[in-house]
């Protein structure tokens, strides 16, 4: 009907760009619908998340613009587990947010250990693979109420292929993050092989990576 209108008193160029302007628009709003729709979910994620750890752990905003962060809201001894975290889904490919647990897989964690931020040094929480296709975090040593609670990503990832600019703020940061087929050494004796992910102490199967096999540890 209203174009039936439009068409009657203006030309086909106009009528063009009506539909041109009732296509973005719509194709505007679907964007928008369905990126609300990805923050709600979020949303909705964190906060049952939070109720799950409520008096233990809190997701919250993260200094330093590094987004979402874990703050303990209770005291963790030394060897205690904090979270044992569950694998939402596996890849072969890796992502901002996935965690190595073998040779070819990334798994994706849920929440809330999916947003532990890394530090390049004193960490102070480490990974044990779980049952759940994902990894445990145990205290490091003791955490005091209100610490962030901080692991580090290259304990577990061999090449990051997402590499960001750590903000960690440590003495020792290594600035871009690689993996542990680049700082192993560093990582082992910072943390020793109890709190490397297994298959990072192991022969690469397709034996050709000499780079790796020069950081295992000698029996
Ligand atoms: C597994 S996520 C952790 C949760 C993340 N903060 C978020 O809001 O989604 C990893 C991402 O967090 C950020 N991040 C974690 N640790 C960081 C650090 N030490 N310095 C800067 N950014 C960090 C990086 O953007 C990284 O790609």
């Amino acid at each position: 009907m209203v174009c039936c209108m439009i068409k009657s008193t203006a030309g086909p160029r106009v009528l063009g760009t009506w539909f041109s302007f009732v296509r973005a628009t719509t194709t505007r709003q679907r964007f928008a619908f369905s990126a609300s729709c990805g923050s709600e979910k979020l949303e909705t994620e964190i906060q049952q998340a939070n109720e799950r750890y409520a008096g233990k752990i809190s997701i919250r905003r993260a200094s330093d613009n590094k987004g979402w962060g874990l703050f303990a809201l209770q005291r963790f001894q030394k060897g205690s587990l904090v979270i044992r975290a569950n694998a939402l889904s596996e890849s072969s490919k890796q992502d901002s947010h996935s965690v190595q647990t073998s040779w070819n897989s990334h798994v994706t964690m849920d929440l809330p250990a999916r947003f532990i931020n890394h530090v390049c040094d004193e960490a102070n929480v480490g990974i044990q693979p779980n049952s759940l296709g994902a990894f445990d975090f145990f205290a490091l040593r003791e955490i005091s109420i209100e610490e962030e609670l901080t692991w580090d990503y290259e304990t577990s990832e061999y090449e990051i292929s997402h590499g960001f600019a750590c903000a960690c703020g440590a003495a020792s940061c290594r600035g871009e993050l690689q993996g542990f087929r680049y700082h192993g050494p560093k990582v082992l004796e910072t943390y020793g092989v109890k709190w490397i992910a297994p298959f990072l102490l192991e022969d690469r199967e397709d034996n050709d990576d000499d780079a790796h096999r020069l950081v295992l540890p000698r029996p």
